[in-house]
């Protein structure tokens, strides 16, 4: 297990799968609510890399891999296209591309959705690592409803803040130095990531490490 996390920008993709969507019949709005919850939850610099694809698996393939092999993200988020439905197929597409499969990010999104919704069993989100020569990535599938994605990222808080059911996102900043990627910061009022003692760098060094 290495922690040599690389000094390069943080970016992400963003995977909106939406055939209305995509096809103008509405407005997207995962897009928008993805960028908005990571510019409140992540204190580190990033560049985003957008897409708006309809619910073709080659097409939802093509776009994963291009964003990690050619964009060089470090991690990649879709929206849509896990239920059952005929058309929906972001799983299947997303396990084609992984070369690791990491099931606890879908068991956990599951859990966590169930708290707000009953119909989270009907999710068949699913996350992988894609290793290429240079680099490698983590790509997780989060539900198509809008609103599910602060939800699954950033879990449930009371009143006072206080966390009844942790979000997935604490779990991706250790994953990312696991597999190479730029130390990722968050904001603590959003999400806390968790990370072993050993593997914690106070804000001031993080910089010149
Ligand atoms: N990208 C999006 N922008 C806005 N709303 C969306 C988006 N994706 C889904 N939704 C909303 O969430 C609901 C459930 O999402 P789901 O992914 O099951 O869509 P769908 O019924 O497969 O249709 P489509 O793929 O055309 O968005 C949709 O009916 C729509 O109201
Ligand atoms: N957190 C959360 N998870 C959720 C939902 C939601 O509203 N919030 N909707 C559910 C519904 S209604 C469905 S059909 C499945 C699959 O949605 P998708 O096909 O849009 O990805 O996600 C489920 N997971």
């Amino acid at each position: 297990m290495s922690l040599q996390t690389s000094k390069d920008e943080l970016v992400i993709g963003l995977v909106s799968v939406s055939d209305r969507a995509s096809g103008g019949v509405y407005e997207d709005k995962g897009i928008p609510a993805l960028q908005d919850w990571l510019a409140a939850a992540i204190t580190t610099p990033y560049r985003i890399e957008p897409r708006l694809i309809p619910d073709e698996r080659a097409q939802i393939e093509q776009t994963l891999v291009d964003l990690v092999d050619q964009a060089g993200c470090h991690l990649v988020l879709t929206t849509g296209g896990t239920g059952p439905a005929r058309r929906d197929v972001t799983p299947e597409a997303t396990l084609a591309i992984g070369t690791k499969e990491m099931p606890g990010f879908g068991e956990q999104m599951r859990q966590i959705s169930l708290q707000f919704v009953p119909t989270a069993i009907l999710s068949r989100q699913v996350a992988v690592i894609r290793e290429n020569d240079s680099h490698a990535a983590l790509v997780m599938n989060l539900p198509g409803q809008p609103k599910a994605i602060k939800e699954t990222l950033e879990g449930l808080k009371d009143a006072d803040g206080k966390v009844l059911v942790g979000g997935i996102f604490a779990a991706v900043p250790y994953c990312i130095d696991l597999i190479g990627g730029p130390y990722i910061d968050t904001n603590p009022a959003v999400t806390t990531a968790w990370r072993p003692k050993s593997a914690q760098r106070p804000a001031s060094t993080q910089d010149n490490a």
